[in-house]
């Protein structure tokens, strides 16, 4: 048996909450990998918000050391992924450093929406699949309906799917001699020269920046200087370790191997996903194939919402981009929010992510613009440009048309919710493709806007179905429709930052709402304050707050001194979350609630 023999590389899919880091958790518990006074529950989900949230975020990685039944010790590195599909790009890198994967899927729900996505996701990177039915503990569940559903959804073999609890421990020690004994060691030549593949990186406040690699081919010993054959770049190595989880020093690396590198890397954006590394004096010929970059589907503006802010937000967003290479960010001014940055995330999930992380981790409070998709102005004289925001929308005498990017949504719901679904979807300008039943669930494929998908759909789609719907999508093409800037006057000023861009059709709708929300949201002044929707000059949408008195003291007669100066107090506080606009103060929360459709 050769060393290569007693590897097993191999990642676990699952659909958000079907029990993969609670899984990871026990074959780390089960095999002493983590003594168990340092087991924290999630032991993988290392970010703050993460834990919270109860999704995994960033893809980590374990190896552990596995005593099988054979007398062997076998190596298990697992390469845990995110299950979010805003997070996919990172699923699809990881799996290109593993030879195969755990599909688990809760046995008293069966295969959702990104259960398929990913296990897709594993068949193109070649995987060997072992099915794992989690959850049989629940009253709920039924293993054996679930394996004829991964039948018929997947089309794989489910018969030796083995069942377990990853909260109680059953089946544990089969899914470990399942790895070794059904999943296959990984293939490389220890002679070569070295080709490694790097698979992630982030900053680490003692380290500076880890690289995660998987050697495919020779070896790579600490000391060497090595090339990274995308950027050129020439680097020596200061550390290399591999991850228990925490970090163990190891003199090197083989092929089919999983560790980590420091090498004086200053920042995550000098390192790609998906580059090769090789030594400096003897390079392998050929890189190996690329990786995608992630590309920024959605964009908004922060603003900080005391204008005073600014250098502590900028300060805040050069920290988190020293970790995240994923989101874009550049300078923005606006007439009305003063400066900011216009930023771009993968998915709205990720938006809110890194939203929350400044306002948390830097406590800044921040005003976030309208999410908007990457639009493609044709414009009259040939030039194609992007529209990144609204407002920033060019005379349309200058442009021939617009087009938009569409989306291939997969959605998996039960049966009785199938209307609703559709309806959604119809309202948001979906066009169905496909529409097929597993059991008494239906699997239905729509093309859509990702604009009208990208603000609130998830959402929707949780609520009409009591979160039973399970949704997941790929960007299909951009494509000609009738959009329009839609913008929005208070106190006839226009307000930039609620500016959107809609479909010409549902224009009046929406900016309906949007001044039928924004009185609710926009407290009564001393004056009249008229609210408009605008496409160019033509007013499509109008409401009036009327003028009120707003002396909050007033109904206090008599002398409770206290009671008075609490009301003022709770007012001033009530003012760091507003924002002037000419004469109008707009609360921050105005912001997004006016953009959330109802339909
Ligand atoms: N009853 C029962 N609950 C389980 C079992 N395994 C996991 N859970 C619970 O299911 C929930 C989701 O489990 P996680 O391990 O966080 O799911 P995940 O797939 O890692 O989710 P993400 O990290 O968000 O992708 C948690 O509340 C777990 O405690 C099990 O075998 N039985």
């Amino acid at each position: 048996m050769t060393q290569l023999d007693r590897i097993r590389n191999f990642s676990i899919v699952a659909h958000i909450d079907h029990g993969k880091s609670t899984l990871a958790d026990r074959l780390i518990q089960m095999t002493g990998t983590v003594a168990a006074r340092d087991m924290k529950a999630q032991m993988l989900d290392s970010m703050d918000i993460e834990r919270e949230r109860g999704i995994t975020i960033k893809a980590n990685t374990v190896r552990i050391e596995y005593p099988a039944k054979d007398g062997n010790t076998y190596i298990l590195n697992l390469i845990d992924t995110p299950g979010h599909v805003d997070f996919a790009y990172e699923v699809s890198r990881s799996m290109r450093a593993v030879e195969g994967s755990l599909l688990v899927v809760d046995a008293s729900q069966g295969v959702e929406a990104q259960t398929l996505a990913n296990v897709y996701q594993a068949i193109d990177a070649g995987h060997d699949i072992v099915p794992v039915l989690n959850k049989v503990d629940l009253p709920a569940a039924d293993p054996e309906r679930v394996k004829e559903n991964i039948e018929d959804v997947i089309g794989i073999d489910a018969s030796d799917a083995i069942t377990i609890s990853a909260k109680t421990g059953l089946g544990i020690p089969d899914v470990l001699e399942a790895i070794v004994k059904r999943l296959p060691a990984p293939k490389g030549d220890r002679d070569a020269p070295l080709k490694a593949m790097l698979v992630d990186s982030w900053y680490d406040a003692y380290l500076g920046v880890v690289v995660m690699i998987r050697v495919i081919d020779g070896v790579i010993r600490k000391g060497d200087r090595v090339k990274m054959m995308q950027t050129g770049a020439v680097y020596g190595i200061d550390k290399l370790a591999v991850l228990k989880p925490q970090m163990v020093d190891i003199p090197e690396l083989g092929p089919g191997e999983i560790g980590v590198l420091t090498a004086s890397i200053k920042q995550v954006r000098d390192t790609r996903v998906g580059d090769t590394i090789t030594h400096e004096r003897k390079p392998c010929d050929a890189p190996l194939p690329g990786f995608k970059p992630a590309q920024p589907v959605v964009f908004c503006g922060l603003f900080p919402v005391d204008a005073n802010d600014f250098e502590a937000l900028r300060d805040a967003i050069e920290k988190l981009a020293l970790n995240d290479a994923s989101f874009s960010y550049e300078m923005e001014t606006s007439a009305a929010l003063g400066f900011g940055f216009r930023m771009g995330f993968l998915g709205l999930l990720h938006l809110e992510v890194v939203r929350d992380r400044l306002e948390r981790e830097y406590d800044l409070d921040l005003i976030t613009t309208a999410p908007s998709v990457v639009f493609k102005l044709h414009m009259k004289d040939g030039e194609v440009r992007e529209l990144h925001n609204p407002a920033d929308m060019p005379d349309l005498t200058y442009i021939d048309h617009i087009e938009e990017p569409r989306i291939k949504a997969t959605i998996m719901v039960p049966d009785e919710y199938l209307g609703d679904i559709l309806k959604l979807c119809q309202d948001r300008r979906g066009i169905q493709l496909n529409l097929t039943y597993a059991g008494s669930r239906a699997m239905v494929e729509y093309d859509l806007p990702l604009a009208e998908v990208v603000f609130d759909f998830y959402d929707r789609l949780k609520s009409v179905t009591k979160g039973y719907a399970s949704f997941d999508y790929q960007l299909s093409e951009y494509r000609e429709d009738n959009l329009v800037k839609m913008s929005i006057l208070v106190n006839d000023e226009p307000v930039d930052a609620l500016a959107i861009m809609v479909h010409r059709d549902r224009a009046e709708a929406r900016g309906r709402v949007m001044v039928e929300k924004l009185k609710e949201l926009i407290p009564r002044h001393m004056f009249k304050i008229p609210i408009q929707a605008a496409i160019g000059g033509r007013v499509i949408a109008r409401e009036t707050i009327s003028a009120m008195r707003k002396d909050v003291t007033a109904k206090c007669y008599g002398g409770d001194a206290t009671r008075k100066k609490k009301l003022l107090e709770k007012q001033k506080e009530g003012k760091k979350k507003m924002r002037q606009f000419g004469k109008v103060e707009i609360p921050q929360s105005a912001f997004i609630n006016a953009l959330k459709m109802d339909s």
